[in-house]
């Protein structure tokens, strides 16, 4: 048991305060000494985090005069930051405290409770904030040496000094981007019109063709945003921009360098193999087809990661050797990231950031993509990028709701361009509209399709007597019996393991092994289960422990714990010296042991992991299971690290009360997972609905820093 002080490294002895059982606000402000113990508090109720109090550890040491409450802006800073947002916000915290700090957390008793932010700061204005940080020694005044400090104040938001200067150079790349133009050859139009010969019809109606706009757009400029949907034709448009691009480059004899990456390896398997299939189909010529890459790698490896170190092997003083980079799933970037990405690129490369505005951000702090296409919904084109567009496309742009954009305001908008047309979803799919219906906070709307009899949506309601319906849905034995692939639970892979295992004689080094592997991962990806949360019966946890529990009952694996055949695994941090990237997914499978001999006496068959290789090659890789360090189980995952994958079912299980991680963005990102099915498990009735009118607000100046730039 930690004691009072204990943690600071030095002795607390609280002034005024005896056998506190509860601080008031004004007794926590009082002294350095009580908001100490008032973190204490709120760390071992779990609000926040032991690295938020040693921050105000730190700085506290740096500047022993600074005032209680410019320490508590610290810790709040710091634990924003771990809620993924890169700023305090003064004026939205004094406003609404616990709101904007989304503390406590839910699901606590009120009479466990610490002080809450809301009474601790409801004496504070943001005058007397304000004032106590600019007091401090800790805050960089403009002209002085920022290096030095470790805090920014700008607006009402106060930063650590390293995401203010993340922010402000991105925004100042980002500017220069958006200002350079680039040449366009003189038969582009008629190229682009060539590859978009068709005038897209929607229910009979002639629409602004948006995959030619964002052709037009990225081609004559030196940043692009594509936001869209599942299905809007993300991945056709940037592989019709490469062929313009490179068709132009190699008319004057200069072939483009392209690199095409995605911020985690699951996510740039699925970018290689649909646009290889897209490359194929190009009605270009073979030399060009033969010019544009298939090959998509992460960003970590693009960049070239160095061990134990934040930094990157190109950076600015070692650029990367590209003239186009595109970014596939760009909601996942951080704004780290982000800025790592910049600071590679070089000055006369174009960058092409692909993603669906409406997905949950990264985990990290920063919601770079969310920031950036802000204005994507209504347009906010100036004439001039308007009359521009139209006389690249030969057609009208225009879409519903409509706003006209102010050059200077509105200078993202004019590189973004937003795909509005699902091809996947049609105007019958029950997902499709259901992700719409989520996307536009429309609750009732949601709520009936989910009730409704559309074939591609399923609904269960958790009663305590229906725990044998729970898993008959996430097991479904007879699914691959009845042929009803689209409604497979976990039972579905483990029998494709079981039935297509090749025969045991055959050695190891039969190809028929790794198509068997291949066969077992593909058919994992037939379903999977999504959390919200990942503690507690409805979280990854509790959930995988369940779905282990029901398949060994059903005789599917042998043991429920540790490693078995056909452990579904997840890696939790990235392992250069194994090739693998947080996020990959393996599968624990009895290969042949090629050192066994009748001599030695080893084992005929070893567990390995199988994994499918994140890369350009295909096919799978095997690792032992001694070697996986950071791994967990995954039948069950949480939605934020599904992001990038498909499955063909996918079904999303909610709590059974509300928590602040439910939102429409999760539910979007969510039901935007399923191919072919959807279905919806409620621990309690409602909660969906609430969670479809909350919204995800991430605390960010990186729009205000573009206006700033130059302006
Ligand atoms: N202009 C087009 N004409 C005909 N078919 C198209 C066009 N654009 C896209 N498609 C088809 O629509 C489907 C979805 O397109 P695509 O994969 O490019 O979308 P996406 O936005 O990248 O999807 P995802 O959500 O999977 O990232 C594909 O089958 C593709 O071939």
């Amino acid at each position: 048991m930690i004691q009072q002080g204990e943690l600071f490294g030095e002795e607390v002895m609280p002034v005024g305060v005896e056998q506190i059982e509860r601080l008031t606000a004004e007794q926590a402000l009082s002294s350095r000494d009580n908001l100490y113990l008032l973190l204490q508090d709120w760390l071992d109720a779990g609000w926040i985090r032991a690295l938020d109090v040693a921050l105000v550890k730190l700085l506290g040491q740096l500047d022993p005069n600074a005032q209680p409450l410019a320490l508590l802006a610290v810790a709040l800073v710091s634990h924003q930051l771990g809620h993924g947002h890169i700023c305090l916000d003064l004026p939205s915290v004094l406003r609404d405290p616990d709101l904007a700090l989304l503390l406590p957390p839910e699901g606590r008793a009120v009479e466990q409770q610490p002080l809450l932010p809301s009474a601790l700061l409801a004496a504070v204005s943001q005058k007397d904030w304000v004032a106590a940080l600019q007091n401090t020694q800790l805050l960089y005044q403009q002209g002085s040496d920022a290096s030095a400090k470790p805090l920014v104040l700008l607006s009402g938001r106060l930063y650590l000094y390293r995401y203010w200067q993340y922010e402000s150079t991105v925004a100042q790349h980002l500017v220069q981007r958006i200002a350079t133009e680039m040449p366009l050859a003189a038969d582009f139009s008629q190229r682009l019109n060539k590859l978009f010969n068709e005038p897209l019809l929607v229910a009979g109606q002639r629409q602004t063709d948006w995959q030619k706009v964002a052709c037009a757009m990225a081609a004559q400029g030196q940043l692009t945003l594509i936001t869209g949907g599942p299905g809007t034709g993300k991945t056709t448009t940037v592989v019709r921009l490469l062929a313009l691009l490179q068709q132009g480059a190699l008319q004057v004899g200069q072939a483009l360098r392209i690199q095409l990456a995605a911020p985690t390896g699951k996510a740039a398997a699925r970018l290689t193999e649909s646009i290889g299939q897209q490359v194929a189909s190009l009605p270009v010529t073979q030399s060009v087809q033969d010019a544009i890459p298939t090959a998509v790698t992460t960003l970590h490896r693009l960049l070239g990661s160095l061990p134990n170190t934040r930094h990157f092997r190109h950076n600015s003083n070692n650029p990367l050797v590209v003239d186009v980079l595109v970014i596939d799933e760009a909601s996942m970037i951080d704004l780290e990231m982000m800025h790592s990405v910049l600071q590679a690129l070089p000055k006369h490369a174009r960058l092409i950031l692909l993603g669906d505005k409406d997905q949950l951000a990264s985990v990290e702090a920063g919601s770079v993509l969310g920031d950036l296409c802000a204005d994507a919904e209504l347009a906010y084109y100036t004439t001039h990028t308007q009359q521009r567009l139209e006389q690249l496309c030969a057609e009208k742009v225009y879409a519903e709701p409509w706003c006209v954009g102010d050059a200077q305001q509105h200078r993202l908008a004019q590189r973004t361009v937003m795909l509005r047309h699902s091809r996947r979803f049609g105007s019958e799919s029950g997902i499709g509209q259901l992700a719409r219906a989520v996307n536009q906070s429309e609750a009732q709307q949601a709520w009936q399709l989910l009730h409704s009899d559309v074939p591609d949506i399923q609904y269960l309601l958790l009663k305590q007597n229906n725990s044998a319906a729970l898993n008959q849905l996430l097991l479904n034995v007879s699914a691959h019996h009845s042929g009803a692939l689209n409604s497979a639970g976990y039972a579905y892979y483990l029998q494709v393991l079981q039935q297509q295992r090749p025969a045991a004689d055959k050695p190891f080094a039969d190809p028929s092994w790794q198509q068997w592997a291949a066969l077992v991962l593909q058919a994992f990806d037939q379903f999977r289960l999504l959390c919200a949360l990942r503690k507690g019966e409805f979280g990854v946890a509790g959930l995988n422990e369940r779905i282990a529990t029901a398949l060994q009952q059903q005789g599917l694996i042998s043991s429920a714990q540790g490693w078995y055949e056909g452990r579904p695994v997840l890696v939790t941090q990235n392992d250069y010296s194994l090739g693998l990237m947080n996020g990959d997914i393996g599968i624990a499978l009895l290969l042949p042991n090629a050192d066994a001999s009748a001599e030695n006496g080893e084992p005929q068959q070893v567990l390995r992991v199988v994994f499918a290789r994140n890369d350009a090659q295909g096919g799978v890789r095997y690792i032992l299971p001694s070697r996986l360090t950071a791994v967990e189980t995954v039948f069950a995952m949480t939605v934020h690290k599904s992001q990038g994958s498909e499955f063909v079912h996918t079904a999303l299980i909610l709590p059974d009360r509300l928590n602040p991680v439910l939102t429409k963005e999760l539910l979007y990102t969510g039901i935007t997972r399923a191919k072919n099915k959807f279905t919806l498990i409620e621990g309690h009735s409602g909660i969906f609905t609430a969670a479809v009118q909350r919204k995800v607000e991430r605390v960010s100046g990186l729009n205000q820093a573009i206006c700033a730039v130059g302006g």
